[in-house]
């Protein structure tokens, strides 16, 4: 009688607080003690096919801004451009802080760029951009040496797989490559090779937890991750993290101890991050800073956020590119002629061509849609009490600008399932509603390397090979759309050299 007694107390007390909860969030399907709308998170997106098409449905029911409880976790969604815009543009300061669940803030705690906040993140954020700025993206050396391992990786695999008249590779191989070559050597000056053993382990766990890590995942409580009773789950889920770690801090302890025993010298402005780091904490030694937040541990965790952040997203958006090419030869054919009228057939594309190139950049832009590659954004805080589209907020409550909703908004893009490069020449404003790199305060540290490396690597590829399927012609559809990541379909390509 007393165990019945207590749990309907219980019960009562979880009704009342989600009530009162709910009176200060935007509208969403009615929660449930505990559960909150997981059961009905769980059958839409089952119903719908995914996690954006499940969002989607809720979209549908109660509007453009609307709560999913995750559990006991009040979750809020906003799925349209321009109050993405209105919250995150021009209320930058109430929604720029991380909200940090176990998944992001494991291994992180806090620091780094991602999982940091306040002070400490200001502080890393601009260190880091200053250094990839000082390692050539203001200037043309960045362009160098993407076009560098651009060359090696494919005059590479000549030699290694060059088989009925192409290339014959899996593409995401391919581009993982060439991608964690071109972020490695920024970071510590070393390209990874084909059969590198460390680096395949990575790869195949980072896409195993990012192809299982879900939405549940992204929101569940730290002590529930770190339970022995929840090991099964984490386990999957962290692998990846302790590895992608592991190697990080290998790469470090052997610059320092190449540095101590002379075999590295650094440098007045240091060769890449590793050295721009030691550069730091060397100066705050001497500037008698005692609270430095410059350590070799710290960069560490700079260094695997700008690892993890560079590597799986440019290189899933290249894949997801050639599986556009080999579905839309006539794109392909039209991309050729502009490039080659622009080249005249003598150099490669770079940088400076932008200009020139529209059908290339509505191209690229398109992809960045199809793509969409996070079916679910990395989640904000905020910290005070506040509005959103007229819809009282209350502090702490996690706000979401769901990207790939917005670019599945059929008001904003029409027939949005379709490959349709031309929909953004069509309309000069559109790429305004395109936010692959996120939106506000938080957005993407790696922007414009990434758009640096997507225009220099499809349009250099669309120059130099033919694009043929190996074995089926991939469809343009996510083999995960029920995880955090938006993976591409997995295939086969050869790149057929045009001369
Ligand atoms: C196509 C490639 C890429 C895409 C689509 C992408 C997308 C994103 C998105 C959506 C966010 C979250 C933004 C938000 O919270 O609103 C983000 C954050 C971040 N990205 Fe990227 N990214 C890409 C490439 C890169 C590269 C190349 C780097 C590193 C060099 C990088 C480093 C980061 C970092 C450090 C953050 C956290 C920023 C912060 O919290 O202040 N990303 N990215």
């Amino acid at each position: 009688m007393l165990t019945v007694l207590i749990l309907i107390s219980i019960f009562s007390i979880f009704i009342v607080r989600t009530w009162r909860a709910s009176r200060k969030l935007p509208r969403g399907p009615t929660p449930l003690p505990l559960i909150g709308n997981i059961h009905q998170l769980v059958y839409t997106c089952w119903k719908a096919g995914g996690v954006v098409a499940g969002l989607n449905e809720f979209k549908k029911q109660y509007g453009k801004v609307f709560t999913v409880w995750i559990g006991p976790v009040p979750t809020v969604h906003i799925s349209d451009f321009e109050i993405a815009h209105e919250t995150h543009i021009k209320r930058a300061n109430m929604f720029g802080a991380r909200y940090l669940p176990e998944l992001i803030d494991y291994i992180r705690e806090g620091r780094g760029i991602v999982a940091s906040n306040g002070d400490f993140w200001q502080e890393h954020r601009r260190f880091a951009l200053r250094t990839l700025r000082d390692f050539g993206l203001g200037r043309n050396i960045m362009e160098a040496k993407i076009m560098e391992e651009y060359r090696y990786r494919f005059d590479d695999f000549r030699k290694t797989n060059f088989k009925n008249g192409g290339i014959e590779v899996d593409a995401a191989n391919c581009f993982d490559l060439l991608v964690g070559s071109i972020i490695n050597t920024l970071l510590i000056s070393e390209r990874f090779e084909q059969g590198d053993k460390d680096f395949d382990e990575l790869k195949t766990s980072l896409a195993e937890g990012f192809e299982s890590a879900s939405i549940l995942d992204a929101f569940t409580p730290s002590w529930l991750m770190k339970s022995d009773f929840w090991k099964w789950r984490s386990k999957t889920i962290c692998r990846p993290f302790d590895l992608i770690y592991a190697q990080v801090d290998k790469g470090i302890k052997k610059r320092l101890e190449d540095v101590a025993n002379g075999k590295h010298i650094i440098g007045e402005e240091g060769d890449d991050f590793v050295d721009a780091f030691l550069i730091k904490m060397e100066k705050d030694k001497m500037d008698g800073v005692t609270d430095s937040t410059f350590n070799p541990e710290t960069m560490a965790i700079d260094m695997y956020d700008l690892w993890i952040g560079g590597q799986e997203t440019t290189s899933a958006t290249l894949t997801w590119a050639c599986a556009c090419f080999l579905q839309h030869p006539e794109v392909v054919q039209e991309l050729r002629e502009e490039l080659l009228g622009v080249t005249g057939g003598t150099r490669g594309i770079s940088l400076t061509d932008k200009p020139n190139t529209p059908f290339l950049n509505a191209t690229i832009n398109e992809i960045q849609r199809i793509a969409s590659i996070l079916s679910m954004n990395l989640s904000r805080q905020v910290k005070e009490d506040t509005v959103i589209d007229g819809q009282p907020i209350s502090a702490g409550t996690i706000v979401t600008t769901q990207m790939s909703m917005i670019h599945t908004d059929e008001t904003v893009f029409k027939n949005h399932t379709e490959f349709n490069p031309k929909r953004f020449l069509e309309n000069n404003n559109l790429d305004k509603s395109l936010i692959p790199f996120g939106i506000g305060k938080r957005v993407c540290l790696g922007e414009s390397l990434a758009r640096a490396e997507l225009y220099l690597i499809t349009g250099n590829l669309v120059l130099d090979f033919d694009f043929q399927p190996v074995g089926q012609k991939p469809e343009i559809k996510t083999r995960s759309p029920f995880a955090m990541m938006k993976r591409p379909p997995h295939y086969g390509i050869r790149f057929v050299p045009l001369n």
